[in-house]
């Protein structure tokens, strides 16, 4: 095993740069930074899902630079930015900007009441000596007004520049945590989101379903990928469409979606998921470039729901048992599985 130090000599990073990049040759794919940064790390093989991952792309022969980029914004993106740090750090930038801003505006009407008072009593003055020396703090004051205009308006500047990193930065982490085509959550971000219901109080219990599409290589097969995503598009919006705002959907890899059903039982899950199961199977598509009618698709689901010595993991698992009972039994159709007694 290596040390942390070993991991980041020269000889080691050196030795993992040149099986990323054959490893990329192999695959013909081209070394460009997004997909070098994918292929590094899954020669440096720590993060298990992602190596998971790419196994899985190329065991679906569709190991190819959108694959890598995909999987770029997954893992490797929010493994070098902190998201959390850096949006604190901006809100306080934007904060400590804000009073800076205020300061400066208070400071500015309190010279230009100063003004008015000093030019008022300017002209019940007749000393020539104290009228000159008046009129010169005048000045001064008037300069002093407008170095601090100029900081408001640089600040105010700074501001806008500001606002606009902060949409550019929560752009980026929805994307960070979203499926491109669907616009679910991703697989990443399904797992924080498990961790915080697990964490809160109001959330008693926690049914999770996985869902499969059935045959839909097949599918793909005879209309072609193109349609296949659109399907998977479909699939996504009927989910939605038919869970509350509080119950969590992510597309979990390819045509395998994951719902949490927070406070939700397991019988009530299962009459859920075969409500939308059933709801899936009569959605009627038609090829809009031939107007021919399109096979309609089905899918098959598998249920477990949280017991208190589970981590996501282990209830993840018994529900893809519970989906590997409904692929083996037909498809088409919903199972549970309860944690075997011992
Ligand atoms: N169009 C499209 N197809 C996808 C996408 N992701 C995965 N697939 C396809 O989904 C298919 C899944 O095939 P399999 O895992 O063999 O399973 P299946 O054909 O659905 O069969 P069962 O799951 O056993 O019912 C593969 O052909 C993948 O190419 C995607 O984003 N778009």
């Amino acid at each position: 095993m290596s040390s942390d130090s070993d991991q980041d000599s020269p000889k080691f990073v050196g030795r993992l740069s040149l099986q990323s990049l054959t490893w990329l040759r192999d695959r013909q794919i081209p070394a460009h930074p997004i997909a070098y940064s994918v292929a590094f790390e899954y020669q440096h093989n720590i993060i298990n899902e992602l190596v998971k991952r790419v196994n899985e792309f190329e065991k679906e022969g569709e190991l190819d630079a959108n694959a890598l980029d995909l999987l770029f914004r997954e893992f490797v993106l929010t493994k070098y930015i902190d998201f959390d740090s850096f949006n604190k750090t901006i809100t306080d930038l934007v904060d400590e900007t804000g009073s800076a801003v205020i300061e400066a505006r208070n400071q500015l009407k309190e010279y230009r009441n100063f003004l008015k008072v000093a030019k008022e009593q300017l002209k019940a003055i007749t000393d020539q000596d104290i009228k000159s020396m008046v009129e010169s703090l005048s000045e001064n004051t008037l300069s002093t007004f407008k170095a601090v205009n100029s900081l408001e308006s640089h600040l105010s500047n700074v501001m806008a520049e500001i606002r606009v990193l902060q949409k550019k930065y929560t752009q980026i982490q929805k994307q960070a945590r979203q499926d491109q085509l669907t616009g679910l959550l991703n697989r990443n971000a399904l797992q924080t989101e498990f961790n915080q219901m697990v964490d809160d109080e109001m959330v008693n219990t926690i049914t999770l379903a996985v869902g499969d599409i059935d045959h839909f290589k097949q599918f793909n097969d005879n209309h072609g990928h193109t349609i296949g995503d659109k399907v998977i598009k479909l699939v996504a919006d009927t989910l939605k469409s038919n869970l509350k705002g509080s119950d969590i959907i992510s597309r979990y890899g390819g045509e395998e979606f994951v719902i949490l059903l927070p406070n939700t039982k397991l019988n009530d899950g299962m009459k859920l998921m075969n409500n939308i199961r059933e709801k899936i199977s009569n959605l009627g598509f038609v090829n809009k470039a031939t107007s021919k009618k399109i096979d309609s698709i089905t899918m098959s689901f598998g249920l477990s729901e949280l017991h208190a010595q589970d981590n996501f993991h282990s209830l993840f698992d018994r529900a893809d048992k519970g989906l590997y009972r409904s692929k083996l039994n037909g498809r088409n159709r919903v199972h549970c599985e309860t944690p075997q007694k011992i």
